[in-house]
């Protein structure tokens, strides 16, 4: 026999949605009535089963008398429709909704089911018509099909459809008509897919937004400004490749991390966050000078800053940049990369810091690997000129001609070989810059006349030239040597010592600040390999007791040999190299003979020392026939009566010890020194 069911609804609209839900699971066996209470009832409803789509109908029919309480009654539990639940899942946490639904009750009730569903990230706003209570105006809202009592003022609706029986509701009235096994398949897969189709909707959505946001990113990271997208208490939600690369952030994320975190230059960042300042500005950020410039997002209460052609303003450096790498005129270490903790150390680098913004000309002396180099540099990136270039010439290792046509240029035809158009000097091309002279020492005396020219007139002159050329260059020098005795002894002219030591800075001696050691070693093991090598108390101790005569440089060199001789995670005592390595040894052996010999050897003469040193080491008489006979084949190739004049030169420069037979010639003291310190200088 063919059965009737009942169902009742406050609305006609509801009446039909359920009704259109009932018959998706019900069959033709099954005949529906259906009524809406808004329309009037009058008649007693009775029937084999009656579904009332909510506890306050019941109530109505009750209290109207209008329904048989005797026969099967099943009061709905309502859900919202996962039909349209996907067009608000995508709506951000904490965003503001007005709930529109009404009556009270069912207003309420909406809101409870959304969150029981999971969707309990949004800021509900109930609102009913005829509301007492004051509600904030959102522009958004969401209502289970009352379309038409939502408030004007919304701006965005989200209707998710008139809300629908749910599971346990359905599987009641399937059970009461007895036909839950004949349906239970088709109910759950009824239900199974509405829930796929909902996420395969939602994957779709969410496949668009990634793909839209990739899409946004190339277009962000294509300008060439950079661009900031904060809220207004300072949340970053944007912040391009660009500006990636100008703040210096590597690969360390900056999205959901406060300004703060991101940007330390205090002007720029006080800029950001003061509301009041609308006009944009120029700031310097690491070097680079940027207009930055801002604009309110008034509808989210963000922020957009633009930082103006980023992109080819950090090209533009980085490609200058490499030019100057690749000539040399690049400063590369700052007073950070000047290791040191010793009183001794903190004190020179105060004074540094202090003379390179003062742009006085400085002189500053150090022994040997002091770090004279590291200085220079150090005052060049510290002081106003640090984007003008950086020149470092070395003396020692120029001849006079080329140190003069070096440093002032000339003109064409200045001399046989000038260059076809002249070339200008390297004062000319460290103009607006610091030209750092190292080994100021060695300058003859020729070119100390024409550097004290520059000093005083602050323009030059080519060689060969007429023309004279103001030049803005600040001056480091550098020296190992006694100057004053240099002075005394009329090797250096005492105007040009005076005019350079106008800011003077005089670098320890690593002997005399050992406790940096630690500190130096741990330095460069840490820029010398990425391995985490740590070094032995005992090798510690063993190092303290030097006295470093090459100094910092010796001691990257030692550390340099340990590195490559070790063999486990730990730098020992017997990775420390033999004695042969140390300059202090030598200076030592040397009963403290002069700490710097003042010889200059040609070529010629190192190999012949170098010789006489290997027969000695071996243990082998050496004279000047067998010396002679070792230079066969090689370059320095000479016979016994030219190898005897050598020995004689070398001999009155005491560097050997001409002794006739079964002793032979062997090397001076002196000569021993000097050979070592050659080798230490050369790294062998
Ligand atoms: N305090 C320091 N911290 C880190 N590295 C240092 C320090 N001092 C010196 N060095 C390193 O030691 C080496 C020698 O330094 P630098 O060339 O500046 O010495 P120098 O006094 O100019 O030597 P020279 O007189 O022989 O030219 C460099 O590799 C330098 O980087």
């Amino acid at each position: 026999m063919k059965k009737s069911i009942t169902l009742i609804a406050g609305s006609e609209q509801t009446r039909s949605a359920l009704v259109k839900q009932l018959k998706e699971y019900l069959s033709d066996r099954i005949f529906i009535n259906s009524y809406a209470t808004e329309a009037g009832i009058d008649e007693i409803i009775r029937d084999d089963l009656v579904i009332l789509s909510s506890e306050a109908v019941k109530n109505d029919l009750l209290e109207l008398k209008l329904l048989d309480t005797t026969c099967e009654i099943v009061t709905a539990q309502r859900t919202v429709s996962y039909d349209f639940i996907d067009k608000i899942v995508l709506l951000s946490p904490d965003t503001e909704v007005l709930l529109v639904n009404d009556d009270p009750e069912s207003t309420y009730e909406s809101i409870e089911i959304l969150k029981r569903i999971g969707i309990d990230y949004l800021k509900y706003i109930p609102y009913y018509p005829g509301i007492k209570e004051s509600f904030k105006k959102v522009n958004i809202a969401i209502t289970p099909g009352e379309v038409d009592k939502v408030p004007g003022f919304v701006e965005e609706i989200y209707d998710i459809g008139t809300r629908i029986m749910d599971f346990t509701t359905i599987t009641k009235i399937l059970s009461r008509l007895d036909i839950l096994n004949e349906k239970a398949g088709i109910f759950s897969q009824k239900y199974l897919e509405k829930i796929i189709n909902v996420a395969k909707r939602l994957a779709k959505s969410r496949n668009e937004i990634l793909e839209l946001n990739n899409h946004l990113h190339l277009v962000m990271d294509g300008l060439n400004d950079g661009l900031l997208v904060y809220s207004k208490n300072g949340n970053v939600s944007v912040l391009n490749e660009n500006l990636k690369k100008l703040l210096k952030l590597g690969y360390r994320k900056a999205i959901g991390k406060s300004v703060n975190n991101v940007i330390y230059n205090k002007n720029l960042l006080s800029f950001l966050m003061d509301k009041n300042i609308c006009e944009g500005k120029i700031f310097n950020i690491n070097g680079v000078e940027v207009f930055v410039n801002k604009l309110y997002l008034i509808q989210d209460d963000s922020v957009i800053a633009v930082f103006k052609g980023v992109k080819e303003t950090i090209e533009t450096n980085e490609k200058l940049r490499r030019e100057l790498i690749n000539k040399g005129f690049y400063a590369k270490y700052t007073f950070e990369d000047i290791v040191g903790e010793s009183e001794s150390i903190k004190r020179v680098k105060a004074i540094a810091k202090k003379l390179a913004i003062s742009g006085l000309t400085i002189l500053i002396e150090g022994e040997s690997g002091t770090g004279k180099e590291l200085f220079a540099s150090a005052i060049h990136r510290e002081s106003k000129i640090r984007k003008g270039p950086f020149l470092a010439v070395n003396f020692s290792a120029l001849p006079d001609e080329l140190i003069e046509s070096e440093l002032f240029g000339y003109e064409e035809g200045a001399f046989t070989g000038a260059k076809k158009g002249g070339k200008a000097g390297l004062f000319e091309q460290a103009d607006g810059g610091t030209i750092f002279l190292d080994e100021i020492g060695d300058i003859s005396l020729k070119v100390q006349a024409r550097l004290l020219r520059v000093l005083q007139e602050k323009e030059v002159m080519r060689i060969g030239g007429t023309e004279i050329k103001p030049i803005n260059v600040r001056i480091i020098a550098a020296t190992n040597k006694d100057l004053v005795k240099m002075v005394r002894e009329k090797k250096f002219r005492e105007d040009l010592y005076y005019r350079l030591k106008m800011g003077y800075i005089q670098l320890p001696p690593l002997r005399e600040r050992k406790m940096d050691i630690s500190n130096l070693m741990d330095y460069f093991i840490e820029v010398g390999t990425t391995e985490d090598i740590k070094i032995s108390h005992d090798a510690m101790n063993q190092l303290l007791k030097y006295d470093w005569h090459g100094n910092v440089r010796e001691l990257k060199n030692t550390l340099t040999y340990m590195l490559a001789v070790r063999e486990g995670k730990y730098l020992t005592l017997k990775d420390i190299p033999d004695k042969g390595f140390f300059h202090d040894i030598i200076h030592n052996e040397n009963n403290g003979e002069s700490k710097n010999i003042d010889i200059h050897l040609n070529e010629e003469q190192i190999y012949i020392l170098q010789q006489i040193d290997i027969f000695s080491r071996k243990g082998q008489i050496v004279g000047r026939e067998k010396l002679s006979e070792g230079t066969i084949g090689t370059k320095y190739e000479m016979t016994k009566y030219q190898m005897r004049n050598r020995l004689e030169q070398l001999e009155k420069m005491g560097l050997i010890i001409k002794n006739k037979g079964k002793h032979g010639t062997r090397l001076s003291p002196k000569g021993e020194v000097l050979l070592k310190g050659l080798m230490v200088h050369n790294g062998v």
